[in-house]
């Protein structure tokens, strides 16, 4: 007979997801396996990336070597630890895309077959963020509606909505418990973004508190969708857990605030009056910038799952600058 403690033990077992997270060392995955563990266990997430990480991060829990490339290991890998929902990070973000074509067509579409097709063969719930970048020149850009015309002109953005159309394709053809959100540019203190286009409002609060100056590579009247990575990782673990019938749509857009790089230089001058920011134009990331949303409509998140975010431009502003000085403050002290 089970005693009381062997029975918890086993509907906690059963009740909690094993989580596997790709790419996991980059911008967001540190951050989203700390919240994703606070919930369903320490050692029912597994982060993987193929580099090697950071003390602190092997000490936090489970971290494996995992090569989106390499399908077989990855197969191994979602058996041998009865992996349930997939979460698949790994990804050649934009600007570093466009310098080098090759990798991103490998890591973000054949990586991503390989994905979809072992996430099928084992009824596993398969998160692929899909992004701001799926979008175009010619797509309605203020607002931009979930649906509508999409002809990003980057590998990254046309390797985004090709997971898009192949998620949704899988789900309808196989029933592949497919989910994906297109994120805004994402904001974070303590993770540093893995070369995107909407990298400046990262780098500006570090610079800004450690140099008082920054020399911005997009144009001051640039604007473009933003989140605080709170929002976007809590966005994550909410649409995961949305019952499958609420879900209207497989791809929703995910919203929280737009602002330009002259809105983000005067809310943080309100607490470092002496900034100082001067513009040097990086012609491709300008580009690049032009076609893409100004403003995402996220009507159909709100409306089937209740999504909502929690910082605005001002808090966002607040929160980094805390976060950096008394991060800077504490390196200081040791
Ligand atoms: N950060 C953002 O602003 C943002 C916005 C929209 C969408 N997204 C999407 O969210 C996801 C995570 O973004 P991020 O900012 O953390 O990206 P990132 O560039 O910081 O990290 C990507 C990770 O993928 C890993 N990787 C590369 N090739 C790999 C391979 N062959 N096998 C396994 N791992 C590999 C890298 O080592 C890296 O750690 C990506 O899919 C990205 O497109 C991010
Ligand atoms: C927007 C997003 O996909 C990423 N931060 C990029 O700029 O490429």
């Amino acid at each position: 007979m089970l005693i009381l403690g062997e029975l918890l033990l086993l509907c906690t077992d059963t009740e909690h997801p094993k989580i596997l997270i790709t790419g996991g060392l980059g911008q967001l995955g540190v951050g989203l396996a700390k919240l994703l563990r606070r919930k369903f266990g320490k050692n029912n997430v597994i982060l993987s990336d193929i580099r090697k990480p950071p003390n602190h991060v092997y000490h936090d829990g489970p971290f494996i070597f995992s090569d989106i490339l390499d399908s077989k290991n990855l197969r191994e890998i979602v058996v041998n630890n009865n992996i349930s929902w997939l979460i698949h990070y790994s990804a050649v973000l934009s600007a570093v895309g466009e310098n080098n074509v090759a990798l991103a067509k490998e890591v973000n579409i054949t990586g991503l077959h390989n994905i979809l097709d072992i996430a099928t063969d084992h009824g596993l719930r398969v998160f692929v963020p899909s992004t701001i970048g799926a979008f175009g020149p010619s797509s309605p850009r203020n607002p931009t509606p979930e649906l509508c015309v999409q002809r990003p002109r980057t590998i990254y953005g046309v390797s985004k909505v090709h997971a898009e159309l192949m998620g949704e394709y899988y789900h309808h053809r196989y029933g592949l418990d497919f989910r994906c959100l297109r994120y805004p540019g994402i904001i974070s203190a303590n993770s540093n973004p893995g070369g995107g286009t909407t990298d400046y409002a990262v780098q500006i609060f570090h610079t800004a508190v450690k140099t008082g100056c920054f020399e911005c590579n997009l144009r001051s009247d640039t604007l473009l969708p933003m989140m605080y990575i709170d929002d976007c990782l809590r966005a994550t673990l909410e649409f995961m857990e949305a019952p499958a019938d609420s879900l209207l749509s497989r791809t929703y857009n995910i919203s929280a605030m737009s602002f330009t790089p002259h809105d983000l230089v005067q809310e943080m001058q309100k607490v470092l009056p002496e900034l100082k920011v001067t513009y040097n134009v990086d012609p491709v990331l300008q580009a690049i910038a032009d076609g893409w949303p100004m403003v995402l409509e996220d009507i159909a998140a709100r409306r089937d799952w209740g999504w909502k975010h929690e910082f605005d431009l001002s808090e966002l502003v607040q929160t980094m600058l805390t976060h950096i000085t008394t991060s800077n403050q504490r390196a200081q002290a040791n």
